[in-house]
């Protein structure tokens, strides 16, 4: 599992250890030092002779910068410090001079814009202008120099020193132009803004340097690893009969969209569920795919409720109101997609897992008040999907390229398990059917532990990615191809 913790926490656990004046800022220069060295390698053969270009602000992001960029300096590089602020890291600049490396300042726009040639031909680029104690976008010269990177069209090697400066460290927001890194080495432990989407794009492969922090609050977001989802899986036992391994109530479809009845008991199916029961007016479509699908209502552990559920459906959606009630009734979890999350009551317990994509999350929230667009979700999707936490209790996962969760007491997961050919119809219908099929599994346990359904989430969301790619390694797929690669990948991950 992938952790990460949020400014706040870091600068806490780094407290005692400055106090007891443990040298942080070294452990995190030399650790920056060696991975650029790495990159020069790759990039050059060798770090003598490398030019490497810092850019370099006004805190401790810039100060570690510095140190670093002495030691490639002492290493043989050539290094160029352009300082963004007037006002720099002190014993960071003494040590890049005293190494021999070239400071000039860029204290203006016009001197940052005269700078961007030397910036754009520098075999690496650090960048170093801010770190989590950054507020907003990059501002100043910095921003200029920032803006050329992102707008050339070949550009050197990006590292980004800590985090990719300008975003939002906590809620992985962007603002402004970010300098799109290839590599960001970051200090002491993950930070939010490398896994949660916008701001996990621009910070390119992630390499954390341990400082010996001891991080003993909960993580701020996590990424499950292919282990992780192995030990939340319900792997059925000798003895197990398809009642013990979980029925799924599958609410789904409509005259109009009866291929997603279809792809969302084929997920449920290949996920490893014991039985799906059928309900609504694509019963015989469901079976001509699924022979084993019994149609009509029964007894069930837990529900998939939504997909291709057409809003005139009006017959469809009665059956949906009845499912929702059942289930939260009987303390049934479920999952709640697309056509049914305008049936949902005020208030639900975190067993109630609603699968929005960013479109379906504004029309909800702006439902309940806060008016929100489809941009202003894909802005700042964990803030959005927290909000729909708060206002429902249901627990939230936001689809997307990074798909986000948010469940019951600050549980948080990321997951970008998926290439980006998954972003097509019908994908979605059967993602529901995969975590129905967890969260029938996995019934009782769903229900007892309020924070499970978000982990249980996050893995449905890891399968899926990762069956996308099994499907077709580097190429186009269709929903009914994710679904059917499922049941290898699940095979993959149990008996690793
Ligand atoms: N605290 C520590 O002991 C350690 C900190 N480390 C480094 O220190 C960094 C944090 O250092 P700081 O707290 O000095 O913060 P930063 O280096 O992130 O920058 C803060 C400075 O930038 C200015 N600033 C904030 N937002 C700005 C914006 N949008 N545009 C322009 N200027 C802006 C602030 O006024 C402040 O002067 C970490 O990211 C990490 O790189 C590491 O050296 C490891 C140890
Ligand atoms: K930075």
């Amino acid at each position: 599992m992938l952790l990460s913790w949020d400014a706040a926490a870091v600068r806490a656990a780094e407290e005692p250890l400055l106090a007891a004046g443990v040298p942080l800022m070294d452990r995190a220069a030399f650790g920056l030092a060696t991975h650029v060295a790495h990159v020069l390698r790759d990039v050059r053969g060798r770090v003598g002779g490398a030019h490497v270009v810092l850019l370099v602000g006004p805190g401790n992001n810039g100060g570690d910068t510095l140190h670093a960029g002495a030691r490639l300096a002492r290493r043989g590089a050539r290094v160029t410090a352009v300082l963004a602020s007037p006002r720099v890291h002190g014993d960071g600049l003494a040590a890049l001079r005293a190494a021999h490396g070239r400071v000039v300042p860029a204290h203006d726009d016009a001197a940052a814009d005269a700078l961007a040639g030397t910036v754009l031909a520098a075999d690496v680029v650090l960048d170093g202008l801010l770190g989590i104690g950054g507020r907003g976008g990059v501002r100043g010269p910095g921003a200029r120099l920032v803006g050329a990177l992102a707008a050339a069209a070949a550009r050197p090697v990006v590292v980004a020193v800590d985090v990719p400066s300008g975003v939002g460290v906590d809620d992985g927001t962007r603002t402004g132009a970010v300098a799109q890194a290839d590599v960001t080495v970051t200090f002491g432990a993950c930070k939010p803004a490398l896994l949660l989407p916008p701001a996990a794009d621009a910070a390119g492969r992630v390499e954390v340097v341990d400082l010996g922090l001891d991080l003993a609050g909960a993580p701020a977001v996590a990424r499950l690893a292919g282990a992780d989802v192995a030990a939340l899986w319900p792997v059925p036992g000798r003895t197990s009969h398809k009642y013990a391994r979980g029925v799924l109530g599958v609410v789904a479809g409509s005259d109009r969209y009866p291929g997603a009845a279809v792809l969302a008991s084929g997920g449920a199916l290949r996920a490893g569920v014991g039985m799906v029961r059928y309900v609504g007016s694509a019963g015989s479509q469901v079976l001509a795919a699924h022979p084993e699908v019994v149609v009509g209502e029964g007894r069930v552990q837990a529900w998939v409720v939504g997909p291709g559920v057409a809003p005139d459906d009006d017959a469809q959606r009665a059956r949906a109101r009845d499912a929702l009630v059942h289930a939260l009734a009987h303390d049934e979890p479920a999952a709640v997609d697309a056509g049914a999350l305008d049936l949902l009551p005020d208030r639900v317990p975190p067993h109630v897992v609603l699968t929005p994509h960013a479109g379906e999350l504004a029309t909800l929230l702006s439902a309940r008040g806060a008016a929100v667009d489809r941009a202003d979700v894909e802005a700042a999707p964990l803030a959005h999907a927290r909000r729909a936490h708060e206002l429902t209790g249901a627990t939230v996962l936001l689809k997307g390229a990074t798909t986000v969760v948010v469940g019951a007491h600050g549980a948080v997961y990321a997951q970008a398990d998926a290439p980006a050919w998954l972003a097509t119809a019908g994908a979605g219908d059967v993602l529901a059917g995969v975590l129905g099929a967890l969260l029938a599994g996995r019934a009782a346990d769903a229900v007892d532990d309020p924070t499970l359904p978000a982990a249980l989430a996050a893995a449905a969301a890891a399968v899926h990615g990762r069956a996308a790619h099994a499907a077709n390694p580097g190429g186009p797929v269709t929903a009914s191809d994710v679904a059917a690669a499922v049941p290898r990948v699940v095979a993959g991950l149990v008996t690793a």
